[in-house]
């Protein structure tokens, strides 16, 4: 079956509070968004998708050039949310029979077993989301007081998550909804079951300062 990947790179950062889109910023002296394609490019033949904010195309442009970065991909403009970023990216599937997996650009620290695993799995379920057990405690909120909760009961949920593209196709006609943090939201509300797969704790989304830190650290390092 034939693989795409949708790189979803659409967003501004505003939790980063970075002047360049943390997409874009330096991760062991390159662009974090060249870490992300190459681990997808190393994984296993497929298509890469990269979607990008509209006026950061000839920014991305210039740092391939800067760079002598040559990776085969193509680019598509993203949209308001990830949703629609997501969206955007479907509309260059063009084989109707074939696997997707969506990948945050924030991710870079993704490897080969982790991609080729979800794959493997979504072509066995229908889907397969990374995830992984909580190891702090977590409690509720309420208006007034707050109350403990059993961690087993819940994963973080990580990208890759990659689907059969028939579902994929169908679930992204709904109209958008809040809740749509990611693909697995989205494919639930159109009916079809989620298949949670193993995530990796070093799989860790740059969201803000300190996230970039902590990737410089990790960044090559196999063995942890
Ligand atoms: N309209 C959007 C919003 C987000 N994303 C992508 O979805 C991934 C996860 O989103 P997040 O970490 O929230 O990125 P931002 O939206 O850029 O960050 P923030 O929420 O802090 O503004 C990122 O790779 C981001 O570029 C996207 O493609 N299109
Ligand atoms: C898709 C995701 O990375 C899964 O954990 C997450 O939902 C993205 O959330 P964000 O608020 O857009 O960073």
């Amino acid at each position: 079956m034939k693989r795409y990947a949708i790189i979803v790179a659409g967003g501004s950062g505003s939790r980063m509070n970075s002047e360049i889109p943390k997409q874009f910023l330096l991760l062991a002296n390159k662009p974090v968004l060249f870490h992300t394609l190459e681990a997808f490019a190393a994984a296993a033949p497929l298509e890469l998708i990269l979607v990008l904010p509209e006026n950061q195309i000839s920014y991305w442009e210039r740092l391939r050039q800067d760079y002598n970065w040559h990776l085969p991909h193509q680019v598509v403009t993203g949209g308001d949310t990830r949703f629609h970023s997501v969206k955007k990216g479907l509309e260059l599937v063009s084989d109707p029979d074939s696997l997707i997996a969506v990948h945050d650009g924030v991710r870079p620290l993704v490897t080969a077993s982790l991609i080729n695993n979800c794959f493997e799995e979504a072509g066995l379920f229908g889907s397969a989301v990374a995830a992984v057990p909580l190891k702090d405690s977590i409690r509720a909120i309420g208006p007034t007081s707050n109350g403990p909760l059993d961690r087993e009961a819940f994963r973080l949920v990580q990208t890759p998550q990659a689907f059969r593209s028939e579902w994929m196709k169908k679930a992204f006609l709904a109209d958008y909804q809040p809740f749509f943090t990611d693909c697995a939201s989205v494919l639930e509300y159109a009916g079809f079951d989620i298949h949670l797969s193993k995530g990796d704790y070093k799989n860790l989304k740059i969201t803000t300062p300190e996230d970039l830190a902590l990737a410089e650290v990790l960044v090559g390092r196999s063995e942890v």
